[in-house]
């Protein structure tokens, strides 16, 4: 059967590397989702990561306590994003398919930063690459970074990974009676105020007609079974 999509921008969930006893990372989380990468990868998906930092700091909550400006938690937060990366890439190359951090914030003993010519040409060599740091300045969220991304890398769509497994009429962990869509557009989840994901990301993805699939990490191989169409999930379309 022939593929919705081939080259995905996947959104990991930073919060969903957490491990239950409070560390910011689960080495199993981490062995699975690289599993998991490397199986979609074995089925002809070109995979570009971008990965969340709430299993460490959102810059928005922390400012919110009054002890540090927002530009200032969010330039922790993205480096968050580069310590999840790192442990993500890892995981991946010890899986066995070749992963590289690039970052938005120049950090060059740590990793590469990120250029768009490099990154499609280790795209284009089967590498899995793994983008860093957000978009490199404060009041954004890792969720407009993937789409942004997405779109420079010519991906046919950006799969969010996340912690519920698609786009609901309501947050389904506080509204019980939310229903799930199969199916919305861009513009409806924007008239709706849908908060899965914000909306200067569903905006930009809107302007650049790029689909975002909203499933949950919380199924075995769930990038994979998302994709494949074998696991639940919301299409947002233009
Ligand atoms: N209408 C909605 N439909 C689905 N989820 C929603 C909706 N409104 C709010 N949410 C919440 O959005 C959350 C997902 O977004 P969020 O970016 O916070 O998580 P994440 O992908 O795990 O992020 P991070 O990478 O920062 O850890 C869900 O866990 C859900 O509770
Ligand atoms: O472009 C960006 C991306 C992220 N940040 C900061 O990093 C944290 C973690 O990202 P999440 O998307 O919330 O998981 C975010 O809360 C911001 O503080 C940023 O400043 N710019």
């Amino acid at each position: 059967m022939a593929k919705r999509f081939r080259r995905v921008l996947v959104k990991l969930s930073g919060e969903a590397l957490a491990a239950h006893d409070g560390y910011w990372f689960d080495p199993k989380i981490l062995a699975g989702f690289a599993h998991d990468i490397v199986s979609a990868t074995a089925k002809g998906y070109e995979i570009a990561i971008v990965i969340g930092g709430g299993n460490i700091i959102r810059g928005a909550r922390m400012s919110a306590a009054g002890w540090i400006d927002r530009a200032t938690a969010d330039a922790m937060g993205m480096l968050g994003t580069v310590m999840n990366s790192l442990a993500i890439e890892n995981a991946i190359n010890a899986a066995g398919v070749s992963a590289r951090t690039m970052s938005a914030v120049s950090m060059p003993t740590i990793c590469e930063t990120y250029a768009r010519q490099p990154a499609l040409r280790y795209i284009e060599k089967g590498q899995t690459i793994v983008l860093a740091g957000g978009t490199g300045n404060p009041f954004f969220t890792t969720d407009t970074s993937a789409v942004l991304r997405a779109a420079e890398l010519r991906c046919d769509a950006v799969l969010k990974a996340t912690q519920v497994d698609g786009v609901y009429s309501a947050d389904p962990k506080k509204d019980p009676s939310a229903i799930r869509f199969e199916q919305l557009t861009h513009d409806e989840a924007i008239a709706q105020d849908l908060k899965v994901m914000d909306t200067a990301a569903f905006a930009l993805a809107r302007e650049n007609k790029l689909p975002i699939i909203v499933g949950s990490v919380h199924f075995p191989s769930s990038i994979t079974a998302i994709l494949e169409g074998t696991a639940p999930s919301t299409v947002v379309v233009p």
